[in-house]
Protein backbone atom coordinates (compact mmCIF):
# COMPACT_ATOMS: atom_id res chain seq x y z
CA UNK A 1 0.00 0.00 0.00
CA UNK A 2 1.52 3.48 -0.78
CA UNK A 3 2.29 5.18 2.09
CA UNK A 4 3.64 2.12 4.48
CA UNK A 5 7.36 2.60 5.18
CA UNK A 6 8.44 -1.13 4.18
CA UNK A 7 8.09 -2.74 0.96
CA UNK A 8 8.33 -6.05 -0.99
CA UNK A 9 10.43 -6.12 -3.81
CA UNK A 10 9.27 -6.17 -6.85
CA UNK A 11 7.65 -9.30 -8.91
CA UNK A 12 9.93 -10.14 -11.95
CA UNK A 13 9.25 -7.89 -14.84
CA UNK A 14 6.50 -9.61 -17.29
CA UNK A 15 7.13 -10.84 -20.74
CA UNK A 16 6.73 -7.83 -23.31
CA UNK A 17 5.27 -5.14 -21.34
CA UNK A 18 8.22 -5.80 -18.34
CA UNK A 19 6.80 -3.53 -15.26
CA UNK A 20 4.55 -1.48 -17.06
CA UNK A 21 1.11 -2.03 -15.39
CA UNK A 22 2.49 -1.60 -12.16
CA UNK A 23 3.67 2.26 -13.77
CA UNK A 24 0.43 2.48 -14.94
CA UNK A 25 -2.37 1.21 -12.46
CA UNK A 26 -0.04 1.43 -9.09
CA UNK A 27 2.43 3.72 -9.35
CA UNK A 28 3.36 5.11 -6.18
CA UNK A 29 3.15 1.70 -4.82
CA UNK A 30 6.00 0.88 -7.54
CA UNK A 31 8.03 3.63 -7.13
CA UNK A 32 8.37 2.76 -2.90
CA UNK A 33 9.16 -0.64 -3.62
CA UNK A 34 12.05 0.27 -6.22
CA UNK A 35 13.48 2.50 -3.99
CA UNK A 36 14.29 -0.28 -1.80
CA UNK A 37 16.15 -1.99 -5.00
CA UNK A 38 19.62 0.04 -4.63
CA UNK A 39 20.67 3.18 -5.14
CA UNK A 40 20.32 3.15 -9.39
CA UNK A 41 17.15 0.10 -9.67
CA UNK A 42 16.52 -1.27 -13.14
CA UNK A 43 13.63 -2.52 -14.55
CA UNK A 44 11.64 -2.62 -18.20
CA UNK A 45 9.14 -0.82 -19.87
CA UNK A 46 8.16 -3.02 -23.01
CA UNK A 47 11.53 -4.05 -23.49
CA UNK A 48 13.01 -0.68 -22.84
CA UNK A 49 15.76 -0.87 -20.31
CA UNK A 50 14.81 1.60 -17.31
CA UNK A 51 16.39 3.02 -14.09
CA UNK A 52 14.71 4.71 -10.93
CA UNK A 53 17.71 6.83 -9.33
CA UNK A 54 16.80 6.66 -5.40
CA UNK A 55 20.21 8.03 -4.01
CA UNK A 56 19.60 11.80 -3.37
CA UNK A 57 23.50 12.41 -4.13
CA UNK A 58 23.01 10.60 -7.35
CA UNK A 59 19.91 12.47 -8.32
CA UNK A 60 21.38 15.74 -7.86
CA UNK A 61 24.46 14.16 -10.22
CA UNK A 62 22.08 13.77 -12.94
CA UNK A 63 20.24 17.18 -13.02
CA UNK A 64 23.18 18.94 -12.92
CA UNK A 65 26.83 17.94 -13.81
CA UNK A 66 25.27 14.90 -15.75
CA UNK A 67 22.48 17.26 -17.37
CA UNK A 68 24.97 17.52 -20.90
CA UNK A 69 24.27 13.48 -20.78
CA UNK A 70 20.67 13.64 -20.80
CA UNK A 71 17.85 14.78 -22.40
CA UNK A 72 14.34 15.32 -21.42
CA UNK A 73 13.14 12.26 -23.43
CA UNK A 74 10.10 13.60 -21.30
CA UNK A 75 7.23 13.67 -19.35
CA UNK A 76 7.64 15.84 -22.83
CA UNK A 77 6.25 12.39 -24.62
CA UNK A 78 3.25 12.43 -22.86
CA UNK A 79 2.85 16.49 -22.89
CA UNK A 80 3.65 17.23 -26.28
CA UNK A 81 0.36 17.23 -27.53
CA UNK A 82 -0.34 19.70 -24.92
CA UNK A 83 2.45 22.23 -24.28
CA UNK A 84 4.27 21.41 -28.09
CA UNK A 85 7.92 23.00 -27.83
CA UNK A 86 7.44 25.33 -25.20
CA UNK A 87 9.66 25.54 -22.11
CA UNK A 88 8.35 22.09 -20.30
CA UNK A 89 9.17 19.89 -23.49
CA UNK A 90 12.43 21.62 -25.12
CA UNK A 91 16.07 20.91 -24.45
CA UNK A 92 19.34 22.33 -25.55
CA UNK A 93 20.28 25.66 -26.55
CA UNK A 94 16.35 26.19 -27.79
CA UNK A 95 15.66 25.91 -23.88
CA UNK A 96 18.10 28.40 -22.52
CA UNK A 97 17.32 30.90 -25.45
CA UNK A 98 13.21 30.53 -23.86
CA UNK A 99 13.98 30.33 -20.56
CA UNK A 100 16.18 33.50 -20.64
CA UNK A 101 13.19 34.86 -22.39
CA UNK A 102 10.84 34.05 -19.15
CA UNK A 103 12.92 34.16 -16.32
CA UNK A 104 12.31 37.61 -15.59
CA UNK A 105 8.65 37.40 -14.90
CA UNK A 106 9.58 35.11 -12.10
CA UNK A 107 12.28 37.23 -10.73
CA UNK A 108 10.50 37.70 -6.68
CA UNK A 109 10.66 41.47 -7.27
CA UNK A 110 8.41 40.45 -10.13
CA UNK A 111 6.98 37.95 -8.37
CA UNK A 112 5.77 40.44 -5.24
CA UNK A 113 4.27 42.54 -7.44
CA UNK A 114 1.65 40.06 -8.74
CA UNK A 115 0.02 38.94 -4.99
CA UNK A 116 -2.80 41.69 -5.02
CA UNK A 117 -3.93 39.87 -8.32
CA UNK A 118 -3.31 36.18 -6.66
CA UNK A 119 -5.53 37.49 -3.51
CA UNK A 120 -8.04 38.72 -5.48
CA UNK A 121 -8.31 35.10 -7.33
CA UNK A 122 -8.75 33.83 -3.81
CA UNK A 123 -11.06 35.99 -2.68
CA UNK A 124 -12.93 36.15 -5.70
CA UNK A 125 -13.81 32.13 -5.73
CA UNK A 126 -14.49 32.78 -1.91
CA UNK A 127 -16.89 35.13 -2.24
CA UNK A 128 -18.89 32.56 -3.75
CA UNK A 129 -19.31 30.19 -1.36
CA UNK A 130 -21.92 29.72 1.31
CA UNK A 131 -21.73 29.57 4.93
CA UNK A 132 -21.62 25.40 5.22
CA UNK A 133 -22.26 24.84 1.57
CA UNK A 134 -20.02 22.11 0.21
CA UNK A 135 -17.66 22.40 -2.62
CA UNK A 136 -15.84 20.49 -4.66
CA UNK A 137 -12.32 21.89 -3.25
CA UNK A 138 -10.18 20.60 -6.21
CA UNK A 139 -11.94 22.16 -8.53
CA UNK A 140 -12.15 25.47 -6.86
CA UNK A 141 -8.66 25.43 -6.44
CA UNK A 142 -7.91 25.17 -9.82
CA UNK A 143 -10.38 28.12 -10.93
CA UNK A 144 -8.60 30.18 -7.88
CA UNK A 145 -4.57 29.06 -9.52
CA UNK A 146 -5.84 29.81 -13.03
CA UNK A 147 -7.44 33.14 -12.54
CA UNK A 148 -4.17 33.83 -10.80
CA UNK A 149 -1.95 32.89 -14.03
CA UNK A 150 -4.55 34.43 -16.38
CA UNK A 151 -4.39 37.81 -14.40
CA UNK A 152 -0.64 37.79 -13.02
CA UNK A 153 1.14 36.29 -15.87
CA UNK A 154 -1.03 37.21 -19.36
CA UNK A 155 -2.83 40.48 -18.07
CA UNK A 156 -6.55 39.04 -18.46
CA UNK A 157 -8.46 41.96 -16.16
CA UNK A 158 -12.36 39.80 -16.82
CA UNK A 159 -11.25 36.29 -16.33
CA UNK A 160 -14.13 34.46 -15.01
CA UNK A 161 -15.38 32.73 -18.00
CA UNK A 162 -11.95 31.81 -19.49
CA UNK A 163 -11.00 30.25 -15.97
CA UNK A 164 -13.82 28.36 -15.63
CA UNK A 165 -13.17 26.53 -18.89
CA UNK A 166 -8.96 26.08 -18.38
CA UNK A 167 -10.21 24.23 -14.67
CA UNK A 168 -12.30 22.30 -16.59
CA UNK A 169 -10.07 21.28 -19.76
CA UNK A 170 -7.02 20.66 -17.82
CA UNK A 171 -7.98 18.16 -15.90
CA UNK A 172 -9.46 15.53 -18.60
CA UNK A 173 -6.82 16.83 -20.65
CA UNK A 174 -4.06 15.56 -17.78
CA UNK A 175 -5.72 12.42 -17.03
CA UNK A 176 -6.41 11.36 -20.53
CA UNK A 177 -2.42 12.27 -21.67
CA UNK A 178 -0.73 10.04 -18.78
CA UNK A 179 -3.29 6.78 -19.49
CA UNK A 180 -2.37 7.54 -23.49
CA UNK A 181 1.38 7.40 -22.27
CA UNK A 182 1.28 4.18 -20.26
CA UNK A 183 -1.17 1.88 -22.31
CA UNK A 184 0.03 -1.47 -22.87
CA UNK A 185 -1.42 -1.24 -26.34
CA UNK A 186 -0.22 1.68 -28.08
CA UNK A 187 -3.25 0.80 -31.06
CA UNK A 188 -5.87 1.06 -28.41
CA UNK A 189 -5.28 5.19 -27.71
CA UNK A 190 -5.58 5.84 -31.15
CA UNK A 191 -9.42 4.52 -31.44
CA UNK A 192 -12.38 7.00 -31.00
CA UNK A 193 -13.58 5.30 -27.39
CA UNK A 194 -15.30 7.89 -25.29
CA UNK A 195 -12.23 8.79 -23.22
CA UNK A 196 -9.95 9.59 -26.64
CA UNK A 197 -13.31 11.90 -27.77
CA UNK A 198 -13.22 13.77 -24.61
CA UNK A 199 -9.44 14.25 -24.46
CA UNK A 200 -10.00 15.81 -27.94
CA UNK A 201 -12.44 18.17 -27.45
CA UNK A 202 -10.48 19.47 -23.65
CA UNK A 203 -7.18 19.45 -25.87
CA UNK A 204 -9.23 21.33 -28.78
CA UNK A 205 -10.85 23.64 -26.11
CA UNK A 206 -7.46 24.34 -24.38
CA UNK A 207 -5.91 24.89 -27.47
CA UNK A 208 -8.57 27.55 -28.34
CA UNK A 209 -7.78 29.24 -25.24
CA UNK A 210 -4.56 29.51 -25.94
CA UNK A 211 -4.98 31.26 -29.39
CA UNK A 212 -7.24 33.22 -27.94
CA UNK A 213 -4.79 34.52 -25.44
CA UNK A 214 -2.06 34.89 -27.53
CA UNK A 215 -3.82 37.07 -29.67
CA UNK A 216 -5.59 39.00 -26.38
CA UNK A 217 -4.22 42.66 -25.78
CA UNK A 218 -3.28 43.21 -22.15
CA UNK A 219 -4.42 46.56 -20.27
CA UNK A 220 -0.83 47.78 -19.55
CA UNK A 221 1.30 50.31 -21.01
CA UNK A 222 3.00 50.36 -24.17
CA UNK A 223 6.15 48.70 -24.11
CA UNK A 224 5.76 47.89 -20.48
CA UNK A 225 6.95 44.04 -20.63
CA UNK A 226 6.23 43.27 -17.13
CA UNK A 227 3.73 40.22 -17.74
CA UNK A 228 4.52 37.19 -19.57
CA UNK A 229 2.59 37.49 -22.65
CA UNK A 230 3.85 41.62 -22.85
CA UNK A 231 7.67 40.30 -22.69
CA UNK A 232 7.19 37.33 -25.48
CA UNK A 233 5.14 39.64 -27.64
CA UNK A 234 8.32 42.76 -27.27
CA UNK A 235 11.34 39.58 -27.98
CA UNK A 236 9.08 38.71 -30.90
CA UNK A 237 8.90 42.14 -32.48
CA UNK A 238 12.78 42.95 -31.76
CA UNK A 239 12.85 39.76 -34.08
CA UNK A 240 13.97 37.10 -31.26
CA UNK A 241 14.84 34.18 -33.84
CA UNK A 242 12.31 31.20 -32.97
CA UNK A 243 9.48 32.97 -31.39
CA UNK A 244 6.49 32.88 -34.05
CA UNK A 245 3.22 33.02 -33.09
CA UNK A 246 3.24 29.33 -32.85
CA UNK A 247 6.22 29.53 -30.39
CA UNK A 248 3.94 31.80 -28.17
CA UNK A 249 1.21 29.66 -28.34
CA UNK A 250 3.37 26.70 -27.06
CA UNK A 251 4.61 29.04 -24.14
CA UNK A 252 0.99 29.79 -23.39
CA UNK A 253 0.18 26.12 -22.69
CA UNK A 254 3.18 25.31 -20.97
CA UNK A 255 2.15 27.82 -18.29
CA UNK A 256 -1.37 26.89 -18.11
CA UNK A 257 -0.39 23.13 -18.15
CA UNK A 258 2.52 23.47 -15.51
CA UNK A 259 1.28 26.58 -13.45
CA UNK A 260 -2.20 25.75 -12.53
CA UNK A 261 -2.47 22.30 -11.14
CA UNK A 262 0.73 22.50 -9.18
CA UNK A 263 -0.34 24.92 -7.22
CA UNK A 264 -3.92 23.95 -7.02
CA UNK A 265 -3.25 20.73 -5.50
CA UNK A 266 -0.92 22.18 -3.18
CA UNK A 267 -3.58 24.57 -1.41
CA UNK A 268 -5.63 21.01 -1.38
CA UNK A 269 -3.24 19.23 0.08
CA UNK A 270 -2.17 21.90 2.53
CA UNK A 271 -6.12 22.66 3.58
CA UNK A 272 -6.35 18.68 3.51
CA UNK A 273 -3.00 17.81 5.97
CA UNK A 274 -4.23 21.07 8.24
CA UNK A 275 -8.01 19.57 8.94
CA UNK A 276 -6.26 16.10 10.12
CA UNK A 277 -3.94 18.41 12.68
CA UNK A 278 -6.22 20.14 14.06
CA UNK A 279 -3.21 22.07 16.75
CA UNK A 280 -1.01 22.80 13.47
CA UNK A 281 -4.02 24.03 11.70
CA UNK A 282 -4.62 26.21 14.99
CA UNK A 283 -1.20 27.37 15.52
CA UNK A 284 -1.01 28.44 11.24
CA UNK A 285 -4.29 30.40 11.68
CA UNK A 286 -3.05 32.32 14.82
CA UNK A 287 0.33 32.97 12.91
CA UNK A 288 -1.59 34.64 9.95
CA UNK A 289 -4.10 36.65 12.08
CA UNK A 290 -1.21 37.92 13.88
CA UNK A 291 0.98 38.98 11.12
CA UNK A 292 -1.90 40.93 9.57
CA UNK A 293 -3.93 41.28 11.76
CA UNK A 294 -7.38 41.64 9.34
CA UNK A 295 -5.92 43.58 6.46
CA UNK A 296 -5.27 41.48 3.52
CA UNK A 297 -2.37 39.76 2.85
CA UNK A 298 0.22 42.23 0.41
CA UNK A 299 3.85 40.59 -0.31
CA UNK A 300 5.53 41.78 2.54
CA UNK A 301 3.71 39.64 5.12
CA UNK A 302 4.38 36.32 3.52
CA UNK A 303 8.29 36.44 4.28
CA UNK A 304 6.59 36.51 8.31
CA UNK A 305 4.06 33.38 8.19
CA UNK A 306 7.05 31.25 8.45
CA UNK A 307 4.79 28.56 10.19
CA UNK A 308 2.82 28.57 6.63
CA UNK A 309 5.56 28.17 5.04
CA UNK A 310 6.74 25.34 7.28
CA UNK A 311 3.39 23.96 6.65
CA UNK A 312 3.58 24.19 2.38
CA UNK A 313 7.25 22.63 2.38
CA UNK A 314 5.51 19.90 4.80
CA UNK A 315 2.99 18.95 1.96
CA UNK A 316 5.25 19.21 -1.35
CA UNK A 317 7.44 16.23 0.67
CA UNK A 318 4.44 14.17 1.14
CA UNK A 319 1.83 15.28 -2.12
CA UNK A 320 4.69 16.49 -4.37
CA UNK A 321 2.60 17.49 -7.66
CA UNK A 322 5.54 16.87 -10.07
CA UNK A 323 5.82 12.74 -8.75
CA UNK A 324 7.77 11.35 -11.38
CA UNK A 325 10.53 12.76 -13.58
CA UNK A 326 11.68 11.60 -16.47
CA UNK A 327 14.94 12.14 -18.76
CA UNK A 328 16.60 10.03 -21.68
CA UNK A 329 20.13 9.27 -21.75
CA UNK A 330 21.54 10.78 -25.16
CA UNK A 331 25.30 9.70 -24.09
CA UNK A 332 26.70 6.47 -22.13
CA UNK A 333 26.02 7.26 -18.47
CA UNK A 334 28.15 6.08 -15.33
CA UNK A 335 25.70 6.32 -12.70
CA UNK A 336 26.17 5.06 -8.91
CA UNK A 337 28.47 1.80 -10.49
CA UNK A 338 25.89 1.48 -13.06
CA UNK A 339 26.13 1.64 -17.20
CA UNK A 340 23.34 3.25 -18.59
CA UNK A 341 23.15 2.87 -22.48
CA UNK A 342 21.82 5.13 -24.83
CA UNK A 343 17.65 5.41 -25.44
CA UNK A 344 17.80 4.29 -21.45
CA UNK A 345 15.18 6.46 -19.55
CA UNK A 346 16.34 7.76 -16.16
CA UNK A 347 13.94 8.57 -13.55
CA UNK A 348 13.86 10.22 -10.11
CA UNK A 349 10.66 10.35 -8.61
CA UNK A 350 10.25 13.21 -5.85
CA UNK A 351 7.67 11.38 -4.42
CA UNK A 352 9.50 7.84 -3.28
CA UNK A 353 12.69 10.34 -2.09
CA UNK A 354 10.19 12.43 0.31
CA UNK A 355 9.63 9.25 1.77
CA UNK A 356 12.42 7.73 2.01
CA UNK A 357 13.10 6.75 6.37
CA UNK A 358 16.74 7.68 6.34
CA UNK A 359 16.31 10.87 5.61
CA UNK A 360 13.20 11.70 6.83
CA UNK A 361 12.48 9.88 10.64
CA UNK A 362 8.71 8.88 10.20
CA UNK A 363 8.25 9.41 6.97
CA UNK A 364 4.56 9.51 6.85
CA UNK A 365 3.77 11.61 9.73
CA UNK A 366 3.13 15.36 9.12
CA UNK A 367 5.61 17.13 11.02
CA UNK A 368 6.44 21.00 9.63
CA UNK A 369 8.56 21.39 12.01
CA UNK A 370 11.03 19.25 9.94
CA UNK A 371 12.02 22.70 7.93
CA UNK A 372 13.01 24.45 11.13
CA UNK A 373 16.45 25.65 9.77
CA UNK A 374 18.62 23.41 12.12
CA UNK A 375 17.07 20.40 11.21
CA UNK A 376 16.51 21.04 7.50
CA UNK A 377 20.03 21.58 7.30
CA UNK A 378 20.86 17.98 7.60
CA UNK A 379 19.00 16.46 4.20
CA UNK A 380 21.21 15.61 1.54
CA UNK A 381 21.43 17.74 -1.41
CA UNK A 382 18.17 16.23 -3.96
CA UNK A 383 16.72 14.49 -1.08
CA UNK A 384 13.86 17.40 -1.44
CA UNK A 385 13.21 18.24 -4.36
CA UNK A 386 10.11 19.55 -5.09
CA UNK A 387 10.84 21.68 -7.86
CA UNK A 388 13.51 19.81 -9.37
CA UNK A 389 16.72 20.90 -9.86
CA UNK A 390 19.82 21.87 -12.58
CA UNK A 391 18.78 23.19 -15.65
CA UNK A 392 15.11 22.85 -15.79
CA UNK A 393 14.79 23.79 -11.94
CA UNK A 394 10.80 24.52 -12.01
CA UNK A 395 11.11 28.21 -13.47
CA UNK A 396 7.85 28.83 -11.68
CA UNK A 397 8.90 28.11 -7.93
CA UNK A 398 8.73 31.74 -6.64
CA UNK A 399 5.19 32.26 -8.47
CA UNK A 400 4.05 28.99 -6.87
CA UNK A 401 4.88 29.27 -3.54
CA UNK A 402 3.94 32.94 -3.50
CA UNK A 403 0.48 32.23 -5.26
CA UNK A 404 0.29 29.36 -2.28
CA UNK A 405 0.83 31.39 0.28
CA UNK A 406 -1.42 34.18 -0.94
CA UNK A 407 -4.22 32.08 -1.18
CA UNK A 408 -3.97 30.19 1.60
CA UNK A 409 -3.34 33.53 3.49
CA UNK A 410 -6.39 34.75 2.20
CA UNK A 411 -8.86 32.02 3.01
CA UNK A 412 -7.43 31.07 6.76
CA UNK A 413 -8.96 33.97 8.65
CA UNK A 414 -11.89 33.85 6.96
CA UNK A 415 -12.86 30.19 6.38
CA UNK A 416 -12.76 26.95 8.00
CA UNK A 417 -12.20 23.67 5.63
CA UNK A 418 -14.09 20.87 6.84
CA UNK A 419 -14.10 17.34 4.89
CA UNK A 420 -17.82 16.33 4.35
CA UNK A 421 -17.40 12.84 3.65
CA UNK A 422 -15.69 10.56 6.10
CA UNK A 423 -13.62 8.79 3.06
CA UNK A 424 -10.43 8.87 3.31
CA UNK A 425 -8.41 11.14 0.80
CA UNK A 426 -6.25 9.63 -1.68
CA UNK A 427 -3.60 10.55 -3.85
CA UNK A 428 -4.37 10.27 -7.75
CA UNK A 429 -1.17 9.62 -9.43
CA UNK A 430 -1.41 11.18 -13.17
CA UNK A 431 0.88 14.58 -14.27
CA UNK A 432 0.27 15.90 -10.95
CA UNK A 433 -0.24 13.89 -7.44
CA UNK A 434 -3.98 15.06 -7.59
CA UNK A 435 -6.72 14.44 -4.69
CA UNK A 436 -8.65 11.94 -6.23
CA UNK A 437 -11.52 13.87 -5.14
CA UNK A 438 -11.74 16.41 -2.08
CA UNK A 439 -15.46 17.60 -1.29
CA UNK A 440 -15.30 19.62 1.58
CA UNK A 441 -17.94 21.71 3.85
CA UNK A 442 -16.86 25.48 4.11
CA UNK A 443 -17.45 27.85 7.17
CA UNK A 444 -17.39 30.79 7.19
CA UNK A 445 -15.37 32.15 10.58
CA UNK A 446 -16.79 34.81 13.15
C1 LIG B 1 3.79 23.99 -6.31
C2 LIG B 1 3.96 24.37 -7.52
C3 LIG B 1 4.93 23.75 -8.51
C4 LIG B 1 5.68 22.60 -8.45
C5 LIG B 1 5.75 21.60 -7.30
C6 LIG B 1 6.45 22.52 -9.68
C7 LIG B 1 7.36 21.50 -9.97
C8 LIG B 1 8.18 21.50 -11.08
C9 LIG B 1 9.23 20.54 -11.33
C10 LIG B 1 9.60 19.36 -10.44
C11 LIG B 1 9.82 20.87 -12.51
C12 LIG B 1 11.02 20.19 -13.15
C13 LIG B 1 10.62 19.14 -14.16
C14 LIG B 1 11.84 18.50 -14.81
O1 LIG B 1 12.91 18.43 -14.22
O2 LIG B 1 11.69 18.06 -15.95
C15 LIG B 1 9.13 22.03 -13.03
C16 LIG B 1 9.41 22.65 -14.21
C17 LIG B 1 8.69 23.71 -14.72
N1 LIG B 1 7.70 24.42 -14.08
FE1 LIG B 1 7.00 24.07 -12.22
N2 LIG B 1 6.12 23.59 -10.46
C18 LIG B 1 5.22 24.37 -9.78
C19 LIG B 1 4.66 25.56 -10.22
C20 LIG B 1 4.89 26.14 -11.43
C21 LIG B 1 4.29 27.37 -11.88
C22 LIG B 1 3.34 28.22 -11.05
C23 LIG B 1 4.73 27.59 -13.15
C24 LIG B 1 4.41 28.70 -14.12
C25 LIG B 1 3.45 29.57 -13.99
C26 LIG B 1 5.62 26.49 -13.49
C27 LIG B 1 6.28 26.35 -14.69
C28 LIG B 1 7.25 25.40 -14.94
C29 LIG B 1 7.97 25.32 -16.19
C30 LIG B 1 7.78 26.21 -17.41
C31 LIG B 1 8.88 24.26 -16.05
C32 LIG B 1 9.93 23.79 -17.07
C33 LIG B 1 11.22 24.51 -16.74
C34 LIG B 1 12.38 24.20 -17.64
O3 LIG B 1 12.46 23.10 -18.16
O4 LIG B 1 13.21 25.11 -17.82
N3 LIG B 1 5.69 25.64 -12.41
N4 LIG B 1 8.13 22.40 -12.13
Amino acid sequence: MPGSTTHPALPAALPVLGHLPWLRWRPLEFLERQRTAGAVAPFLLRGHPAYLVNDPDLVWSLLTELSGQVGRGTTGDKTRALTGNGLGSSDGEFHRRQRRLVQPVFHHEQVASYVPLLRQAAEAQAARWRDGGTVDLVRQMLVVATTGVLTSLFGVRSPEGMADDVSAALPTCLDIASRIALAPVKLVTKLPTPARRRYTAALGRLHAIADALGAHQPERPAGAGTDLLGRLRDAQAQGVPGLDDRQIHDEIMTMLVAGVETTATTVCWVLHLLGLNPDSEALVRQEVEDVLRGRPVEADDLPELERLRRVVSEALRLFPPVWLVRRRATAPLSLGGRDIPVGASVYYSPYALHRDPRWYPDPERFDPDRWLPERRGALPRGAYCPFGAGVHRCVGEAFGVTEVMTILASLLPHWRVVPASSRAVRPKAVVTLRPERMPVVVRRRP
